[in-house]
């Protein structure tokens, strides 16, 4: 499998701008885009820092998977994503090994990219996104 750089790290957050200050203010960091990604029920901001990204996720619904998340397990972590070439060749390569998928095709990310999630089940605690776009 082709796999490139972490391409983004996901923190889940409840308010977007309280967040957005933080690393704002302390850390010098700003976004270069914020969105609102509807298929996943969802706002990000993305905060480039050295060659990969921050990806800041606040729910815009109660049945967003990031708002299950806060409710189970607080603010935080949430998600590793790395970078590959031909997402279908990877996702066909990694159900040809019976790993546990989330999406068995792509789905729609921020930023036009084409995204897809490995089970956090499959890889020992940690969400995967594979995450393709045409450049960054
Ligand atoms: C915008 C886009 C982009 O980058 O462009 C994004 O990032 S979208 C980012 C947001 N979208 C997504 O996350 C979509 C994919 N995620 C999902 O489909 C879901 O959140 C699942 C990961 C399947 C979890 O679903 P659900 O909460 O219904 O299941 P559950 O609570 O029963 O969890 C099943 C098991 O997975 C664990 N679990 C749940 N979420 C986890 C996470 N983020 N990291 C690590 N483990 C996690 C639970 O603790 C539980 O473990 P135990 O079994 O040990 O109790
Ligand atoms: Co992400």
């Amino acid at each position: 499998m082709n796999l490139k750089n972490i391409d983004h790290i996901g923190i889940a957050v409840t308010n977007l701008q309280e967040s957005l200050s933080f690393w704002e203010t302390s850390l010098g960091i700003e976004p270069h885009s914020i969105e609102e990604v509807a298929e996943q029920k969802l706002r990000t901001a993305f905060l480039p820092v050295d060659g990969t990204e921050i990806e800041l996720l606040e729910p815009t619904s109660a049945d967003s998977s990031v708002a299950k998340f806060i409710e189970k397990h607080g603010e935080g972590l949430h998600h590793i994503a790395i970078r590959v070439d031909d997402i279908e060749a990877a996702l066909a390569e990694l159900k040809a090994k019976g790993i546990q998928l989330i999406d068995e095709t792509p789905r729609n990310g921020a930023g036009g990219a084409r995204i897809a999630f490995v089970h956090p089940r499959a890889t020992h605690g940690v969400l995967l996104e594979l995450c393709e776009r045409k450049q960054k």
